[in-house]
Protein backbone atom coordinates (compact mmCIF):
# COMPACT_ATOMS: atom_id res chain seq x y z
CA UNK A 1 0.00 0.00 0.00
CA UNK A 2 0.52 3.64 -0.87
CA UNK A 3 2.82 4.93 2.31
CA UNK A 4 0.93 8.13 1.68
CA UNK A 5 -1.80 7.71 -0.39
CA UNK A 6 -2.86 11.74 0.15
CA UNK A 7 0.35 13.12 -0.86
CA UNK A 8 -0.57 14.86 -3.76
CA UNK A 9 -3.23 16.44 -1.63
CA UNK A 10 -0.65 17.86 0.77
CA UNK A 11 1.56 18.77 -2.16
CA UNK A 12 -0.97 20.56 -3.67
CA UNK A 13 -2.03 22.49 -0.42
CA UNK A 14 1.40 23.56 0.15
CA UNK A 15 1.93 24.88 -3.04
CA UNK A 16 -0.86 26.84 -3.07
CA UNK A 17 -0.27 28.31 0.11
CA UNK A 18 3.68 29.37 -0.94
CA UNK A 19 4.05 28.85 -5.05
CA UNK A 20 5.01 32.47 -6.14
CA UNK A 21 4.40 33.73 -9.64
CA UNK A 22 5.74 36.37 -11.46
CA UNK A 23 2.41 37.65 -12.16
CA UNK A 24 -0.78 38.78 -10.23
CA UNK A 25 -4.92 38.95 -11.77
CA UNK A 26 -8.02 39.25 -10.94
CA UNK A 27 -11.84 40.84 -10.97
CA UNK A 28 -12.43 43.50 -9.14
CA UNK A 29 -15.97 44.93 -9.07
CA UNK A 30 -15.79 49.16 -9.15
CA UNK A 31 -18.28 51.73 -8.49
CA UNK A 32 -20.21 53.37 -11.72
CA UNK A 33 -17.45 56.12 -11.95
CA UNK A 34 -14.94 54.29 -12.10
CA UNK A 35 -15.88 53.43 -15.69
CA UNK A 36 -16.37 56.90 -16.97
CA UNK A 37 -14.09 57.99 -19.28
CA UNK A 38 -13.79 61.51 -20.90
CA UNK A 39 -11.10 62.40 -23.66
CA UNK A 40 -10.17 64.38 -26.61
CA UNK A 41 -7.34 66.39 -25.81
CA UNK A 42 -5.18 68.27 -23.21
CA UNK A 43 -8.59 69.72 -21.55
CA UNK A 44 -9.93 66.06 -20.90
CA UNK A 45 -7.22 65.58 -18.01
CA UNK A 46 -8.94 69.02 -16.14
CA UNK A 47 -12.52 67.70 -16.62
CA UNK A 48 -13.57 66.47 -13.40
CA UNK A 49 -16.11 63.57 -13.28
CA UNK A 50 -18.36 64.84 -11.05
CA UNK A 51 -18.27 68.44 -12.73
CA UNK A 52 -18.03 66.71 -16.38
CA UNK A 53 -21.18 64.55 -15.54
CA UNK A 54 -23.17 67.88 -14.79
CA UNK A 55 -22.09 69.37 -18.32
CA UNK A 56 -22.53 66.40 -19.93
CA UNK A 57 -24.79 67.87 -22.53
CA UNK A 58 -22.43 70.69 -23.52
CA UNK A 59 -18.99 68.98 -23.12
CA UNK A 60 -20.43 66.15 -26.13
CA UNK A 61 -21.72 68.81 -27.71
CA UNK A 62 -18.30 69.99 -28.50
CA UNK A 63 -16.12 67.59 -30.48
CA UNK A 64 -13.04 67.89 -29.11
CA UNK A 65 -14.53 66.94 -26.08
CA UNK A 66 -16.01 63.51 -25.65
CA UNK A 67 -17.16 60.68 -22.35
CA UNK A 68 -17.84 56.81 -22.97
CA UNK A 69 -19.66 55.23 -20.09
CA UNK A 70 -17.40 51.69 -20.09
CA UNK A 71 -20.24 50.60 -18.46
CA UNK A 72 -22.86 50.84 -20.69
CA UNK A 73 -20.61 49.46 -23.87
CA UNK A 74 -21.10 46.18 -21.58
CA UNK A 75 -24.90 46.18 -22.24
CA UNK A 76 -25.43 47.76 -24.91
CA UNK A 77 -25.38 46.55 -28.81
CA UNK A 78 -24.16 50.34 -30.42
CA UNK A 79 -20.83 49.69 -30.89
CA UNK A 80 -20.43 53.79 -32.19
CA UNK A 81 -19.48 54.92 -28.90
CA UNK A 82 -16.02 52.69 -28.90
CA UNK A 83 -15.70 53.11 -32.59
CA UNK A 84 -15.64 56.85 -31.93
CA UNK A 85 -12.97 56.33 -29.04
CA UNK A 86 -11.03 53.54 -31.13
CA UNK A 87 -10.95 56.52 -34.04
CA UNK A 88 -9.74 59.20 -31.35
CA UNK A 89 -6.95 56.86 -30.58
CA UNK A 90 -3.29 57.14 -32.60
CA UNK A 91 -1.54 53.80 -33.80
CA UNK A 92 0.20 52.47 -31.08
CA UNK A 93 4.04 52.16 -31.25
CA UNK A 94 6.43 50.09 -29.36
CA UNK A 95 9.76 50.62 -28.39
CA UNK A 96 12.37 48.02 -30.18
CA UNK A 97 16.48 48.65 -29.24
CA UNK A 98 16.96 52.39 -28.85
CA UNK A 99 13.85 53.42 -31.07
CA UNK A 100 10.29 53.94 -30.91
CA UNK A 101 9.02 52.91 -33.75
CA UNK A 102 5.87 51.82 -35.81
CA UNK A 103 5.27 48.43 -37.00
CA UNK A 104 1.85 47.15 -37.60
CA UNK A 105 3.45 43.80 -38.16
CA UNK A 106 4.26 43.52 -34.71
CA UNK A 107 1.90 45.67 -33.04
CA UNK A 108 -1.55 46.95 -34.26
CA UNK A 109 -3.74 48.73 -31.52
CA UNK A 110 -4.81 52.24 -30.72
CA UNK A 111 -3.12 54.27 -28.13
CA UNK A 112 -4.01 58.17 -26.32
CA UNK A 113 -1.70 59.22 -23.79
CA UNK A 114 -2.57 60.40 -20.25
CA UNK A 115 -2.87 63.90 -20.99
CA UNK A 116 -5.68 63.04 -23.40
CA UNK A 117 -7.81 61.27 -21.55
CA UNK A 118 -9.21 61.33 -17.73
CA UNK A 119 -10.26 57.90 -16.32
CA UNK A 120 -13.18 57.63 -13.33
CA UNK A 121 -10.77 54.62 -12.13
CA UNK A 122 -9.10 55.68 -8.87
CA UNK A 123 -6.65 52.35 -8.38
CA UNK A 124 -6.40 53.97 -4.47
CA UNK A 125 -9.46 54.04 -3.60
CA UNK A 126 -10.97 50.48 -5.19
CA UNK A 127 -7.75 48.77 -3.68
CA UNK A 128 -7.00 47.83 -6.89
CA UNK A 129 -3.06 48.81 -5.93
CA UNK A 130 -3.18 47.14 -2.78
CA UNK A 131 -4.55 43.90 -4.17
CA UNK A 132 -0.76 44.31 -6.81
CA UNK A 133 1.21 44.75 -3.95
CA UNK A 134 -0.68 41.71 -1.96
CA UNK A 135 0.17 39.56 -4.96
CA UNK A 136 3.05 40.32 -6.81
CA UNK A 137 5.18 41.48 -3.62
CA UNK A 138 6.40 38.60 -2.27
CA UNK A 139 6.96 38.01 2.01
CA UNK A 140 10.02 39.41 1.64
CA UNK A 141 9.17 42.47 -0.25
CA UNK A 142 5.78 43.00 0.45
CA UNK A 143 6.42 46.22 2.66
CA UNK A 144 8.12 48.02 -0.15
CA UNK A 145 5.14 49.69 -1.44
CA UNK A 146 4.11 50.04 -4.59
CA UNK A 147 3.49 53.26 -6.68
CA UNK A 148 1.48 52.84 -9.99
CA UNK A 149 1.77 55.16 -12.33
CA UNK A 150 -0.72 55.68 -15.29
CA UNK A 151 0.92 55.22 -18.32
CA UNK A 152 -1.25 55.23 -21.47
CA UNK A 153 -4.85 54.24 -22.75
CA UNK A 154 -5.29 51.50 -25.44
CA UNK A 155 -7.86 50.39 -27.90
CA UNK A 156 -7.28 47.05 -29.60
CA UNK A 157 -9.89 46.41 -32.16
CA UNK A 158 -11.07 43.67 -34.26
CA UNK A 159 -7.73 41.75 -35.52
CA UNK A 160 -5.66 44.40 -33.09
CA UNK A 161 -2.81 42.11 -31.23
CA UNK A 162 0.74 42.96 -29.68
CA UNK A 163 3.71 40.14 -30.65
CA UNK A 164 5.41 38.83 -27.34
CA UNK A 165 7.87 41.39 -25.90
CA UNK A 166 9.31 42.73 -22.38
CA UNK A 167 7.99 46.32 -21.37
CA UNK A 168 10.54 48.85 -21.28
CA UNK A 169 11.80 49.79 -17.63
CA UNK A 170 11.38 53.56 -17.26
CA UNK A 171 13.77 54.24 -14.59
CA UNK A 172 15.66 51.82 -12.22
CA UNK A 173 12.72 51.47 -9.50
CA UNK A 174 10.62 50.55 -12.25
CA UNK A 175 9.90 46.91 -11.60
CA UNK A 176 6.44 46.04 -13.73
CA UNK A 177 3.35 46.44 -15.55
CA UNK A 178 -0.32 46.49 -14.45
CA UNK A 179 -2.42 45.98 -17.33
CA UNK A 180 -6.50 47.04 -16.38
CA UNK A 181 -9.06 45.51 -18.77
CA UNK A 182 -12.59 46.80 -19.59
CA UNK A 183 -15.87 44.99 -19.03
CA UNK A 184 -16.38 46.24 -23.24
CA UNK A 185 -17.91 43.26 -25.67
CA UNK A 186 -15.02 41.78 -27.22
CA UNK A 187 -13.58 38.86 -27.86
CA UNK A 188 -10.20 36.90 -28.09
CA UNK A 189 -7.30 39.40 -27.37
CA UNK A 190 -5.81 36.97 -24.17
CA UNK A 191 -2.90 38.00 -22.71
CA UNK A 192 -0.03 35.67 -22.44
CA UNK A 193 3.04 35.40 -20.43
CA UNK A 194 6.12 33.84 -20.23
CA UNK A 195 8.59 33.45 -17.60
CA UNK A 196 11.33 30.82 -17.67
CA UNK A 197 9.56 27.79 -19.02
CA UNK A 198 6.40 28.59 -17.66
CA UNK A 199 3.54 30.02 -19.50
CA UNK A 200 0.28 31.32 -18.63
CA UNK A 201 -2.55 32.71 -20.23
CA UNK A 202 -4.97 35.75 -18.89
CA UNK A 203 -8.11 35.80 -20.88
CA UNK A 204 -10.04 38.66 -19.87
CA UNK A 205 -12.76 38.78 -22.49
CA UNK A 206 -13.53 35.11 -20.66
CA UNK A 207 -12.99 36.34 -17.28
CA UNK A 208 -15.20 39.67 -17.52
CA UNK A 209 -18.06 37.91 -19.49
CA UNK A 210 -21.20 38.61 -18.06
CA UNK A 211 -20.02 41.38 -16.28
CA UNK A 212 -20.58 44.88 -16.59
CA UNK A 213 -19.21 46.66 -13.56
CA UNK A 214 -16.32 44.50 -12.93
CA UNK A 215 -12.43 45.17 -14.37
CA UNK A 216 -10.27 42.53 -14.85
CA UNK A 217 -6.14 43.30 -13.80
CA UNK A 218 -3.34 41.64 -14.46
CA UNK A 219 0.19 42.97 -13.19
CA UNK A 220 3.55 41.60 -13.98
CA UNK A 221 7.71 41.63 -13.50
CA UNK A 222 9.74 43.52 -16.00
CA UNK A 223 11.26 40.11 -17.18
CA UNK A 224 8.21 38.52 -17.84
CA UNK A 225 7.78 38.10 -21.55
CA UNK A 226 3.83 38.73 -23.25
CA UNK A 227 1.65 39.16 -25.90
CA UNK A 228 -1.87 40.12 -26.79
CA UNK A 229 -3.31 37.50 -28.89
CA UNK A 230 -5.22 39.23 -31.87
CA UNK A 231 -8.79 40.32 -30.68
CA UNK A 232 -11.39 38.62 -32.44
CA UNK A 233 -14.30 41.18 -32.19
CA UNK A 234 -15.54 44.07 -30.43
CA UNK A 235 -12.92 46.79 -28.59
CA UNK A 236 -10.69 45.53 -25.86
CA UNK A 237 -10.20 48.79 -23.85
CA UNK A 238 -7.04 49.19 -21.21
CA UNK A 239 -4.95 51.24 -18.88
CA UNK A 240 -1.51 50.40 -18.38
CA UNK A 241 0.56 51.31 -15.41
CA UNK A 242 4.17 51.38 -14.67
CA UNK A 243 4.73 49.83 -11.67
CA UNK A 244 7.26 51.50 -9.34
CA UNK A 245 8.62 50.08 -5.62
CA UNK A 246 7.67 52.90 -3.37
CA UNK A 247 7.66 53.64 -0.02
CA UNK A 248 7.30 51.20 3.05
CA UNK A 249 3.71 50.29 4.31
CA UNK A 250 1.77 47.80 6.16
CA UNK A 251 -1.03 46.79 3.87
CA UNK A 252 -4.61 46.11 4.82
CA UNK A 253 -6.57 42.75 3.98
CA UNK A 254 -8.03 42.45 0.47
CA UNK A 255 -10.87 44.60 -1.03
CA UNK A 256 -14.40 44.14 -0.86
CA UNK A 257 -15.47 42.69 -4.26
CA UNK A 258 -12.05 41.61 -5.41
CA UNK A 259 -12.11 38.30 -6.92
CA UNK A 260 -8.02 36.86 -6.93
CA UNK A 261 -7.26 34.21 -9.58
CA UNK A 262 -3.38 34.67 -9.07
CA UNK A 263 -1.63 33.58 -6.99
CA UNK A 264 -3.70 30.90 -5.50
CA UNK A 265 -2.85 31.41 -2.27
CA UNK A 266 -4.54 34.97 -2.09
CA UNK A 267 -7.97 33.39 -3.10
CA UNK A 268 -10.19 32.00 0.21
CA UNK A 269 -11.77 29.43 -2.78
CA UNK A 270 -8.79 28.00 -4.24
CA UNK A 271 -7.37 27.51 -0.67
CA UNK A 272 -10.54 26.30 0.73
CA UNK A 273 -10.74 23.86 -1.83
CA UNK A 274 -6.92 22.25 -1.51
CA UNK A 275 -7.99 21.65 1.91
CA UNK A 276 -11.01 20.09 1.52
CA UNK A 277 -9.99 17.47 -0.82
CA UNK A 278 -7.33 17.20 2.31
CA UNK A 279 -9.95 16.87 4.53
CA UNK A 280 -11.97 14.34 2.76
CA UNK A 281 -8.97 11.77 2.57
CA UNK A 282 -10.16 8.82 4.65
CA UNK A 283 -6.29 7.85 4.91
CA UNK A 284 -5.19 11.41 6.14
CA UNK A 285 -5.42 11.76 10.11
CA UNK A 286 -7.75 8.86 10.44
CA UNK A 287 -7.88 9.48 14.63
CA UNK A 288 -7.53 13.37 13.80
CA UNK A 289 -5.28 15.49 15.09
CA UNK A 290 -3.72 19.32 14.42
CA UNK A 291 -2.64 20.98 11.11
CA UNK A 292 -0.12 23.48 11.56
CA UNK A 293 0.92 26.63 9.14
CA UNK A 294 3.25 28.88 9.99
CA UNK A 295 2.00 32.31 8.71
CA UNK A 296 3.57 33.71 5.67
CA UNK A 297 3.37 37.50 6.00
CA UNK A 298 4.48 40.11 8.66
CA UNK A 299 2.42 41.86 10.75
CA UNK A 300 2.63 44.85 13.46
CA UNK A 301 3.54 42.72 15.75
CA UNK A 302 6.05 44.69 18.91
CA UNK A 303 9.20 43.05 19.04
CA UNK A 304 9.73 42.83 22.27
CA UNK A 305 6.74 42.21 24.69
CA UNK A 306 7.10 42.75 28.49
CA UNK A 307 4.13 41.89 31.08
CA UNK A 308 1.24 44.11 30.57
CA UNK A 309 1.24 45.03 26.64
CA UNK A 310 -1.46 43.79 25.23
CA UNK A 311 -1.74 39.72 23.50
CA UNK A 312 -0.27 39.93 20.48
CA UNK A 313 -2.36 37.56 19.58
CA UNK A 314 -5.44 39.45 20.30
CA UNK A 315 -5.72 41.82 17.24
CA UNK A 316 -3.91 38.98 14.38
CA UNK A 317 -7.25 37.84 13.42
CA UNK A 318 -8.20 40.98 11.76
CA UNK A 319 -4.48 42.39 10.37
CA UNK A 320 -3.99 38.83 8.42
CA UNK A 321 -3.18 39.34 5.03
CA UNK A 322 -3.07 37.33 1.51
CA UNK A 323 -2.17 33.69 2.33
CA UNK A 324 -3.00 33.82 5.68
CA UNK A 325 -6.25 35.71 5.16
CA UNK A 326 -7.46 33.28 2.75
CA UNK A 327 -6.35 30.51 5.05
CA UNK A 328 -8.74 31.61 8.20
CA UNK A 329 -11.15 32.57 5.97
CA UNK A 330 -11.03 28.58 4.10
CA UNK A 331 -11.14 26.93 7.53
CA UNK A 332 -13.66 29.24 8.67
CA UNK A 333 -15.65 27.98 6.26
CA UNK A 334 -14.98 24.59 6.17
CA UNK A 335 -16.30 24.76 9.73
CA UNK A 336 -12.98 23.66 11.54
CA UNK A 337 -11.81 26.25 13.90
CA UNK A 338 -8.41 28.17 13.41
CA UNK A 339 -6.15 28.81 16.16
CA UNK A 340 -3.83 31.80 15.89
CA UNK A 341 -0.48 30.48 18.09
CA UNK A 342 2.81 31.45 19.10
CA UNK A 343 5.48 28.98 18.67
CA UNK A 344 9.32 28.86 20.53
CA UNK A 345 11.66 26.32 19.55
CA UNK A 346 15.43 26.08 20.06
CA UNK A 347 15.14 28.31 23.05
CA UNK A 348 17.67 25.58 24.58
CA UNK A 349 20.92 24.80 22.45
CA UNK A 350 19.99 21.21 21.92
CA UNK A 351 16.57 20.71 22.77
CA UNK A 352 14.43 20.70 19.73
CA UNK A 353 10.91 20.38 20.60
CA UNK A 354 8.46 23.10 20.45
CA UNK A 355 6.01 24.67 22.77
CA UNK A 356 2.70 26.20 21.82
CA UNK A 357 1.36 29.36 23.72
CA UNK A 358 -1.97 31.10 23.71
CA UNK A 359 -0.04 34.46 24.62
CA UNK A 360 3.13 35.69 25.48
CA UNK A 361 4.47 35.20 28.42
CA UNK A 362 7.73 37.12 30.40
CA UNK A 363 9.54 34.69 31.80
CA UNK A 364 11.40 37.23 34.25
CA UNK A 365 14.83 37.15 35.87
CA UNK A 366 15.44 34.09 37.60
CA UNK A 367 14.92 31.28 35.26
CA UNK A 368 16.81 28.12 35.67
CA UNK A 369 14.38 25.82 33.00
CA UNK A 370 12.51 28.09 30.39
CA UNK A 371 10.83 25.14 29.12
CA UNK A 372 9.30 24.37 32.83
CA UNK A 373 7.99 28.04 32.99
CA UNK A 374 6.56 28.06 29.81
CA UNK A 375 4.75 24.55 30.63
CA UNK A 376 3.19 25.88 34.03
CA UNK A 377 2.08 29.10 32.61
CA UNK A 378 -0.16 27.25 30.21
CA UNK A 379 2.15 26.56 27.32
CA UNK A 380 1.47 22.90 25.51
CA UNK A 381 4.35 21.18 24.49
CA UNK A 382 4.32 19.26 20.90
CA UNK A 383 5.35 16.15 21.45
CA UNK A 384 5.29 14.44 18.09
CA UNK A 385 6.01 17.34 15.20
CA UNK A 386 5.48 16.04 12.08
CA UNK A 387 6.75 18.62 9.31
CA UNK A 388 5.85 17.99 5.33
CA UNK A 389 8.60 17.65 3.21
CA UNK A 390 7.21 17.74 -0.32
CA UNK A 391 9.36 14.84 -1.12
CA UNK A 392 7.28 11.77 -1.51
CA UNK A 393 10.09 9.28 -0.70
CA UNK A 394 10.00 10.89 2.79
CA UNK A 395 7.13 13.00 2.86
CA UNK A 396 7.14 13.98 6.86
CA UNK A 397 10.23 14.92 9.16
CA UNK A 398 9.46 13.97 12.33
CA UNK A 399 10.95 15.03 16.07
CA UNK A 400 9.18 13.26 18.56
CA UNK A 401 9.18 13.45 22.14
CA UNK A 402 8.16 10.96 24.62
CA UNK A 403 5.52 12.80 26.44
CA UNK A 404 1.91 11.79 26.70
CA UNK A 405 0.43 14.98 27.13
CA UNK A 406 1.25 16.90 24.38
CA UNK A 407 0.34 18.35 20.92
CA UNK A 408 1.30 15.90 17.89
CA UNK A 409 0.90 19.17 14.77
CA UNK A 410 1.46 18.20 11.14
CA UNK A 411 3.39 21.17 9.90
CA UNK A 412 2.10 21.77 6.31
CA UNK A 413 3.81 24.87 6.14
CA UNK A 414 6.62 25.62 9.33
CA UNK A 415 6.35 28.81 11.43
CA UNK A 416 9.75 30.72 10.95
CA UNK A 417 11.01 30.40 14.70
CA UNK A 418 11.57 34.13 15.03
CA UNK A 419 8.84 36.18 13.58
CA UNK A 420 6.72 36.90 16.26
CA UNK A 421 7.51 38.29 19.75
CA UNK A 422 10.10 37.91 22.03
CA UNK A 423 10.94 38.58 25.89
CA UNK A 424 14.03 38.82 27.92
CA UNK A 425 14.98 36.45 31.13
CA UNK A 426 18.23 35.80 32.48
CA UNK A 427 19.44 32.43 32.38
CA UNK A 428 21.04 30.41 34.61
CA UNK A 429 23.80 27.81 33.36
CA UNK A 430 27.30 28.25 34.82
CA UNK A 431 26.71 31.74 34.51
CA UNK A 432 23.42 33.79 34.93
CA UNK A 433 23.03 35.61 31.52
CA UNK A 434 20.62 37.85 29.76
CA UNK A 435 18.81 35.17 26.86
CA UNK A 436 15.39 35.61 24.63
CA UNK A 437 12.56 33.40 23.96
CA UNK A 438 11.46 33.94 20.31
CA UNK A 439 8.46 33.30 19.01
CA UNK A 440 7.10 32.24 15.74
CA UNK A 441 3.40 32.76 14.83
CA UNK A 442 0.98 30.25 13.69
CA UNK A 443 -2.47 28.58 12.98
CA UNK A 444 -3.50 25.59 14.49
CA UNK A 445 -6.46 23.52 13.22
CA UNK A 446 -8.02 20.73 14.71
CA UNK A 447 -8.96 18.13 12.58
CA UNK A 448 -11.58 15.86 13.84
CA UNK A 449 -10.68 11.78 13.11
CA UNK A 450 -12.13 11.09 10.07
CA UNK A 451 -15.68 9.30 10.98
CA UNK A 452 -16.50 12.79 12.59
CA UNK A 453 -15.45 14.66 9.47
CA UNK A 454 -16.59 12.70 6.58
CA UNK A 455 -20.04 12.29 8.18
CA UNK A 456 -22.66 15.08 8.60
CA UNK A 457 -20.88 17.88 9.93
CA UNK A 458 -18.77 17.18 6.60
CA UNK A 459 -19.61 20.18 5.53
CA UNK A 460 -16.64 21.25 3.77
CA UNK A 461 -17.10 19.48 0.78
CA UNK A 462 -17.60 22.03 -2.35
O1 LIG B 1 -2.96 44.89 -23.12
C1 LIG B 1 -2.25 44.05 -22.60
O2 LIG B 1 -2.72 43.06 -22.04
C2 LIG B 1 -0.75 44.21 -22.59
C3 LIG B 1 -0.29 45.42 -23.33
C4 LIG B 1 1.19 45.53 -23.39
O3 LIG B 1 1.88 44.55 -23.36
C5 LIG B 1 1.83 46.85 -23.43
O4 LIG B 1 1.12 47.84 -23.57
O5 LIG B 1 3.06 46.89 -23.33
FE1 LIG C 1 3.84 45.13 -22.78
Amino acid sequence: MDACPEFPLLQRLKTTLTMSLPYCSGILEVPPEALKLYYGGQDARCVHPVVASLRLPSLSSKPSHRFIDLQETATSNDPSGLEALANACEQARFGRGEETVLDETYRKAGKMDTDDFMTGLDIEATGLRDAVQLGLLSDKDEKRGVRAELYKLNVYGEGAFFKPHKDTPRSQSMFGSLVVVFPTPHAGGALVLRHNDDQFTFDAAALLSGRTSSIAYVAFFSDVEHEVAPVLSGHRVTLTYNLYYGTRRNIPAPARGLEVFQPPHASASTVKAALAALLDAPTFLPRGGTLGFGLRHAYPIPKVWTHGMESPLKSLGAWLKGSDAALFAACTALGVKPHLRLVCRDYEPGCESEIVLNQMLELGDCIESPEAALLSDGGRRVTDSYTFTGDAQKPWESVLYRDSFGLTVHWVTKASAKDGPRSAYVAYGNEASLDWLYTGVCLLVDVEPYVYRSGERGAWRV
